[in-house]
């Protein structure tokens, strides 16, 4: 069954320059690039259309210019959409009164962003208690909840460093404790691993799926690295020139782009880290022999070895546990040489 819609954004447009509101009245709400064009405007968000579901790792990914910060700051207000509608929890954020917005931010969204932003003159643990000392909570309470995330992310007998005595990754650690300090329901992340090192990210990456194993957040994550995305997501929506081009779980994304640009993110994209054995898998045979169980939601790389070790192929379950098929070495082969293109 599929999980609620946590946030709603319907026909979402942010258009920068002078008279924008106007022009986007004047052309029905849905101004062409040409209007754009015209009026010396520019369409940072286009006739955006999302739904953000529970619990899911929901990326937005694009290059550079193509709408993500921009985006994902129309979903919080910070930047003030030019039309459309987002519902967050059924509520129209843009009719919502500023006071109001303001506890919502507060206590139901966090924020992590590339920038680390900590407060230079306090420690690791003042940092993280910091959004729960602006909602008043009380100083015993506020620092027991920050030991509590500290540990969470990794960084318990720290509590009393400063920024400066901390590297790039760990300053970052210290950036999404403070953010879930809060406990958010809903978690935004623009680019938060870009400044680091490759090693590092990668590190940063895996404890950001650890935590997420832990935590079943709401998040939505802006990068405009396709690794980060395809490694990371539940579902991505590329964006370009301001629109979403395509919303699709990583697998569908590299099995059927829908347009060149698209395509050209999944060209280098080794197959077998996205591919899930349903994908692959032959229908049926329930009677061949097997030599054991395979999930059918588990990428390709994470059982070749096995597959590619036996002679015999593996039934395939699905998520109720039902035999629905089978895998054998052949189907990990043709994965890993690329013979296996579109569906
Ligand atoms: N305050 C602003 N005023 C005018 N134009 C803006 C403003 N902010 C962003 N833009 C324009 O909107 C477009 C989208 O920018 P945005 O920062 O959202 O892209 P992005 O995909 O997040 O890029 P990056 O990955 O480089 O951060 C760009 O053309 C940018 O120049």
């Amino acid at each position: 069954m599929q999980k609620p819609i946590i946030l709603d954004c319907k026909n979402v447009w942010k258009i920068y320059g002078a008279q924008a509101s106007r022009i986007h009245r004047e052309h029905d709400g849905n101004p062409s690039s040409e209007t754009l064009k015209d009026h010396g405007l520019i369409g940072a968000v286009r006739a955006v259309n999302l739904q953000i579901r529970q619990g899911e790792i929901f990326v937005i990914m694009g290059l550079s210019g193509s709408g993500k910060s921009t985006l994902v700051r129309c979903l919080s207000r910070l930047v003030e959409p030019t039309g459309g509608e987002i519902l967050f929890e059924g509520k129209d954020l843009l009719t919502t009164s500023d006071a109001e917005l303001i506890e919502i931010r507060r206590k139901k969204m966090g924020m992590v962003f590339q920038q680390f932003a900590l407060l230079p003159h306090l420690t690791v643990l003042e940092n993280t208690a910091f959004p729960l000392e602006v909602q008043g909570i009380p100083q015993a309470d506020r620092e027991a909840r920050a030991r509590e995330v500290i540990e969470l992310v990794g960084l318990k007998g720290r509590e009393s460093y400063y920024p400066r005595q901390l590297s790039g990754g760990q300053q970052q650690r210290v950036g999404i404790a403070r953010s879930l300090a809060v406990e958010p329901d809903l978690w935004f992340l623009d680019e938060p691993f870009s400044a680091l090192d490759p090693l590092i990210r990668r590190e940063m990456q895996d404890e950001f799926l650890r935590l997420q194993n832990l935590l079943h957040k709401t998040i939505v994550f802006i990068t405009h690295d396709f690794d980060e995305a395809i490694r990371l997501a539940d579902r991505i929506a590329v964006m370009k020139d301001g629109k979403v081009v395509q919303v699709a779980t990583p697998e569908e994304l590299v099995l059927n782009p829908a347009t060149e640009y698209v395509e050209e993110f999944t060209r280098h994209v080794s197959r077998s880290k996205v591919l899930t054995v349903g994908a692959v898998m032959t229908r049926g045979g329930d009677d061949i022999k097997t030599a054991g169980d395979v999930g059918i939601g588990q990428r390709i790389e994470a059982v070749a070895d096995m597959l590619e070790a036996s002679e015999l192929p593996f039934k395939v379950l699905d998520d109720e546990g039902n035999a629905v098929g089978t895998i054998g070495r052949q189907a990990v082969i043709d994965v890993l040489v690329g013979r296996v293109l579109k569906k």
